[in-house]
């Protein structure tokens, strides 16, 4: 019998026998999909290059490359930090809608989307959520600039009477600590697909990361503004890596990496791709664990070793909660496929990820005032600057 490897805690099967026999009865009603059974990683708290770090790095990106998704343990430290989390986005959603609509910005794309305000690939979603972006005060040079996308986040104010924490206390520590861990896992990478330390980290300097923390009613509690079941269509996320949490009701759908499948978000959709085909794997809740997929950065940088991952949210019977948080390039930062690092006949111009995010936000609401905004202003255009697309800027 083979030897348990030190950071393989054991098939998602054996661990789940004490809580759930079978993973998936919480599937949502009207869904075919297989069931993931996911090992979970266990992660180091630091990632110095050693054996055991690079043996780790390629299990990391093997499992990616076979199933699209990992799973990894919370350390003692995140349970705490999720269930606060957790808490802070029950609290939010529960508030009257009159509280939850003036938490919205001008300038930056944070703050609450109510449901049926999201769109993929051009129909309303039923997610509910409350969006995190870098939170720059006025005074910030970027946002006196007006950069696109830059600007406050819009928290709402109070304390919630069960964490004693406001949401912005609760949310920031939560995701500063994933933060981290999205290093750790960059670091990670790199080692598993053996190209140069610091070829994927040197991108998240000041990285744009971001959070969507997310609610999804029950399907039969709708506004009738969406697809009826549909929490989000099917689609990729935009940068690195997305590490989430879901709570016990599940929701999350994920496509497996195929030959068959290709795709390239910056360059034409994928949003609605293959959403009502075969070939989806249901991703079951379990405690104590994130999961990790990956977005159209890594795929692009990767030259599709690591393909982003598509993926979609089905409403269940129960309303649900959940928390994305996206480990994101800087908003400046232009990235190169690795192979084409520093060669002198480098002429790909690279992907601006700032510009990347703007696309996929102002394709996502075009109603926001956010949108209108930016429009209203021709700051579009500012995106081809050569201050916004450079990591030094002074007014980074
Ligand atoms: O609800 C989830 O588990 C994932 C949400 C998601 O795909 C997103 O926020 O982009
Ligand atoms: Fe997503």
């Amino acid at each position: 019998m083979q030897k348990p490897r030190a950071w393989l805690i054991g098939p998602y099967r054996a661990i789940a026998q004490t809580k759930e026999s079978d993973p998936g009865s919480s599937i949502p009603p009207g869904h075919r999909a297989d069931v993931a059974a996911l090992p979970t990683f266990l992660l180091p708290s630091n990632v110095t290059g050693s054996a055991h770090d690079r043996s780790l790095g390629r299990a990391l990106v093997a499992q990616w490359q076979r199933e699209g998704i990992i799973q990894i343990a919370m350390t003692n430290t995140q349970r705490q930090l999720w269930k606060d989390a957790l808490a802070a986005n029950r609290a939010f959603f529960a508030r009257p809608h009159v509280e939850k609509a003036p938490c919205v910005d001008p300038l930056s794309y944070a703050g609450y989307i109510a449901s049926g305000e999201e769109v993929t690939a051009g129909i309303a979603d039923y997610s509910e959520i409350f969006t995190v972006t870098k939170d720059l005060p006025p005074e910030d040079p970027r946002v006196r600039a007006r950069w696109p996308c830059h600007g406050p986040c819009p928290w709402p104010k109070g304390v919630d009477q069960a964490t004693g924490l406001t949401m912005k206390e609760a949310i920031t520590r939560y995701t500063d600590n994933l933060g981290q861990q999205g290093e750790n896992l960059l670091g990670l990478i790199e080692l598993g697909l053996g190209v140069q330390p610091g070829s994927l980290r040197k991108y998240t300097r000041d990285g744009w990361h971001h959070t969507r923390v997310l609610r999804f009613p029950a399907r039969n509690a709708t506004n009738s503004k969406g697809k009826e079941g549909r929490g989000i269509g099917s689609h990729t996320d935009y940068g690195l890596l997305v590490i989430a949490g879901q709570d016990d009701v599940g929701g999350l759908f994920i496509r497996r990496p195929s030959q068959q499948e290709q795709f390239a978000n910056w360059k034409e959709s994928a949003a609605g791709l293959r959403e009502d085909d075969d070939g989806w794997v249901y991703v079951p809740p379990v405690d104590g664990v994130h999961t990790v997929i990956l977005g159209d950065m890594m795929q692009y940088v990767t030259r599709n070793k690591l393909m982003a991952t598509p993926h979609k949210v089905g409403l269940n019977t129960r309303e649900r909660n959940a928390i994305a948080y996206f480990h994101e390039p800087s908003f400046q930062a232009v990235l190169k496929p690795f192979e084409l690092v520093g060669e002198a006949t480098d002429n790909e111009p690279g992907i601006h990820y700032g510009t990347h995010f703007t696309n996929m936000f102002m394709r996502n609401y075009p109603d926001r005032i956010t949108t209108k905004t930016l429009l209203a202003e021709n700051r579009y255009g500012m995106l081809q600057v050569p201050e916004l697309r450079t990591m030094d800027s002074h007014l980074a």
